[in-house]
């Protein structure tokens, strides 16, 4: 299947009851494991690339290419969108956009609510003519932020409907207590504004800093609206253990065949759990009537 754009996924999602999974590229095997997890788990799946790896990663070119290239030779055919994460201006969104990305987040988070909507309603209107979906943010995840160390803002109810409003974003971002990284404690969302939030706008909402957050909590969240879960932290924390384990326990090993394999394993098995937790499994064949782009 050729890649989707993320809006029939959210929309199908929101209406259904469960959520889709983003899991975050960070290198060629890593793309590998979750096209193969989010296959044998028979789900519709969101690779995204953070707008602070696409040079690391070769760029957008680059990564829209061995995406593409993958779905095709591995026989992909859930649907999946490849959807640029946390974009920093509009000419990123832009540039991912010309490349090939099916979704794009323009990140007008750190701006006043003025700008944001003025940043976002400029990738709308590019993206809609290229029948690419949106996500905007309103307030701030606390944790790593575009390398940044921040405290939460929670979104502003009324900011998020103007927003919403204004721009015809396809799924908002609130920033509603979640961390990016590891969670001090249990993580306290805030359900009230959530729903507030969820009311007052319609649309599919977007969890970010997915990892780490109780199952009953990511429940709520998606009986509240949440449609898309991010998730890059317990991906990144098992491909490590596993690469360390195997390093630790063979001093001698040099293969990087033997040493890497454990950990596209490792985040293969973390996707499917994460698609099992947020009923995304068996959810592909929802996806018929999906635009391919
Ligand atoms: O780390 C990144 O650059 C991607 C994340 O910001 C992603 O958008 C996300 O929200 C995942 O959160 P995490 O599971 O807490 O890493
Ligand atoms: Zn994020």
């Amino acid at each position: 299947m050729a890649l989707v754009p993320m809006n029939d996924m959210l929309i199908q999602a929101k209406a259904e009851g469960y959520a889709v999974g983003q899991y975050n590229i960070n290198s060629f095997q890593w793309t590998e494991a979750i096209l193969e997890a989010a296959q044998e788990e028979e789900g519709p799946v969101i690779l995204a690339s953070s707008d602070r790896l696409v040079d690391y990663l070769g760029g957008f070119t680059m990564i829209a290419t061995m995406v593409k290239s993958l779905v095709k030779v591995k026989g992909i055919t859930v649907p999946v969108a490849l959807h640029l994460d946390h974009g920093m201006s509009i000419e990123r969104c832009k540039q991912a956009i010309d490349a090939g990305y099916t979704s794009v987040m323009i990140d007008g988070s750190h701006y006043s609510i003025a700008e944001n909507i003025a940043m976002t309603k400029q990738v709308v209107g590019y993206a809609k003519a290229h029948g690419v979906s949106v996500e905007a943010e309103v307030g701030t995840i606390g944790g790593n932020e575009d390398g940044l160390i921040g405290g939460i803002t929670y979104a502003d109810p009324d900011e998020c409907f103007r927003l919403v409003q204004e721009t015809e974003v396809d799924a908002l971002a609130a920033a509603l207590g979640s961390v990016h990284g590891p969670y001090q404690g249990e993580p306290k969302l805030g359900f009230d504004e959530m729903k507030q939030i969820s009311e007052l706008t319609g649309i599919p909402l977007v969890l970010h800093g997915g990892s780490g957050i109780p199952t009953y909590q990511i429940q709520k969240a998606i009986e509240l609206g949440h449609a898309k879960i991010n998730v890059n932290t317990e991906c990144l924390q098992a491909w490590t253990k596993a690469v360390r384990d195997v390093l630790t326990s063979d001093s001698a090993l040099y293969d990087p065949r033997f040493i890497l394999t454990p950990g596209k394993q490792a985040v293969k098995e973390t996707v499917k759990e994460k698609m099992r937790e947020f009923h995304t499994s068996h959810k592909a064949h929802l996806a018929s009537s999906f635009n391919e782009k």
